[in-house]
């Protein structure tokens, strides 16, 4: 008799298993970080590492020196020789796919320059420079001699370079900086030193209730604010960022967004661990794994939102499914069937568990065309069912404590009828906008902002936009064709729901509008 080996993982051997042989081979987001050692593990490598696995980026490390650091400040530095860092590089960027370099603490000059130097034999995508040299605890990392280094060679090369009001004020040759004005003209004469980007974080800006960080590209500055948390741990937050930043950048990310959503990031895991305790010092570190209280699906996503999904949004509505007939789940399935990219549950007249349950049934239904469905208003049942995101109005949860509570990888929509709500929305870490009403509809008494009303708010807006409001086959195109670049599509209720065939009706607006 033949004899057959089993696998101890209880797997077919690969050569009979022809399943296993199509497999493509699969490929993650690769941030290579060359730090210091923390052996608190609150900032450095270990901060780095932990970032990236919460951004399910992979984080191979170089490390230039190792502290013996905890909570109380740093009591020791051991450097690394140039050419052990040299070696280090070369190991990981000669042999593993590097998507990003991110670099913290480059304690020497020679350090700097094996780096600079490795990063011409083996460019990657980006380049995120964390300029390192002053701890929180006030003690010293790299000292003045590698100043040169990083002004001549390696801040001309970066992508974005990150720092603290203390280190823009060394890079700058002592300037004080006390202000967000000061923050701006700081990072403007740090982009005169060559990185693509500046950003100037703010954490440390004394009598300031929000932390205020200034982002330059070289053409517009940007002010992100985010309410100050109340904690003491915020050891390791600016190599947290950095890090953060380019995992965002490995995915995929612009610029901009990649910043954004490091500092959301940094505000939620603050937040989820203002309250821990870890040593007895004054500077604790914080919980990256925030996720993780909650792991799900949507903790695998690698672009938490495309707002291509926003180009034809369908909101349901009961009554009118009622009216003709059929569930929720069947309008919804007609939907997506139809070609609807994004979906919202819009149940204003629905008990909570009659909710749940509902949304339970068509996120199966969303998940299986892989459109994201997101929950009007209910913060608790976007979270009980694990649904990609949430849309709320003027009226509802503030968009910072929904942001708060869902997590940075929750998709958040807002209802914005002027300039202002969009500013605001975009402050408060929302996704995308919904502008209306745009017409006349019967779903809401409202004041209408017409199609000049949606082009202001659209002009001004920094997220994605979907118009709303009385849209339907007659004057979906001309909404589509305002000519402005973030208008991304038409979010719709009767036109589908309080006709006959939802599927038909998708079809014929999905054409008029792609
Ligand atoms: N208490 C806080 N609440 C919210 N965000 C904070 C807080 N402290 C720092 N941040 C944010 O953390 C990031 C790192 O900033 P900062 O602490 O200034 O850097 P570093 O750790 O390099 O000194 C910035 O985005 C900053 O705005
Ligand atoms: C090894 C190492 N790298 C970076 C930092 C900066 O972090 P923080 O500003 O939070 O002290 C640090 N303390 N130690």
């Amino acid at each position: 008799m033949a004899k057959v080996e089993v696998l101890c993982c209880g797997q077919v051997p690969f050569r009979n298993n022809p399943k296993t042989m199509m497999t493509q081979p699969s490929k993650i987001p690769h941030v290579l970080s060359v730090a210091g050692s923390d052996s608190g593990a609150g900032a450095g490598i270990q901060a780095d590492l932990k970032a990236c696995a919460s951004r399910h980026v992979y984080c191979s490390t170089v490390i230039t020196a190792v502290t013996a650091q905890n909570t109380v400040g740093v009591q020791g530095v051991h450097i690394l020789h140039e050419h052990f860092v040299a070696q280090q590089l070369n190991s990981v960027l000669s042999d593993m796919h590097v998507d990003v370099v991110k670099t913290g603490m480059l304690p020497s000059l020679g350090i700097v320059k094996v780096l600079c130097q490795n990063l011409r034999k083996f460019p990657v995508k980006a380049l995120v420079v964390d300029p390192v040299m002053i701890s929180t605890s006030g003690d010293v990392l790299a000292g003045s001699s590698v100043l040169a280094g990083f002004r001549e060679e390696l801040l001309p090369m970066a992508d974005i370079v990150t720092p603290n009001l203390k280190e823009a004020s060394v890079l700058l040759g002592d300037v004080p900086l006390k202000s967000v004005s000061d923050m701006r003209a700081a990072a403007k004469l740090i982009h005169d030193l060559g990185p693509r980007n500046v950003l100037v974080k703010g954490g440390d800006l004394p009598n300031s209730l929000d932390a205020i960080d200034v982002f330059f590209n070289g053409e517009e500055f940007y002010e992100l604010c985010s309410s100050r948390v109340n904690t003491r741990n915020t050891h390791g937050t600016g190599c947290t960022l950095a890090s953060c930043i380019a995992a965002e950048l490995a995915k995929g990310s612009s610029m901009l967004s990649a910043v954004k959503t490091a500092k959301q990031f940094i505000k939620a895991a603050l937040d989820y661990s203002k309250d821990l305790v870890i040593g007895n010092g004054a500077q604790g570190p914080f919980d990256h794994f925030l996720a993780l209280k909650n792991v799900n699906q949507s903790a695998y996503r690698q672009n938490r939102f495309n707002p291509d999904t926003l180009l034809l949004y369908a909101v349901t509505d009961s009554t009118m499914n009622r009216k003709w007939g059929r569930s929720i789940a069947e309008a919804v399935k007609a939907a997506v069937e139809g070609g609807a990219t994004i979906v919202q549950l819009r149940e204003k007249d629905i008990e909570t568990r009659d909710f749940l349950d509902v949304a339970k049934v068509c996120l199966k239904i969303c998940r299986s065309h892989r459109v994201p469905l997101l929950i009007n208003d209910r913060i608790d049942v976007t979270l009980a069912c694990d649904a990609d995101g949430v849309h709320i109005g003027q009226s509802d949860m503030p968009a910072s404590l929904a942001r708060t509570l869902l997590g940075p990888e929750k998709i958040i929509g807002v209802s914005c009828k002027t300039p202002e709500q969009a500013e605001q929305a975009w402050v408060d870490g929302a996704d995308y906008i919904g502008c209306g009403g745009v017409y006349p509809t019967n779903t809401k008494a409202n004041r209408t902002i017409g199609l000049d009303g949606l082009k202001d708010v659209c002009q001004v807006s920094k997220l994605p936009v979907v118009a709303i409001g009385g849209i339907g086959l007659s004057n979906a195109r001309a909404i589509m064709e305002i000519g402005v670049p973030n208008l991304k599509g038409v979010a719709v209720v009767s036109a589908l729901f309080d006709r006959e065939c939802v599927l038909t009706e998708t079809k014929n607006l999905l054409a008029v509008i792609s």
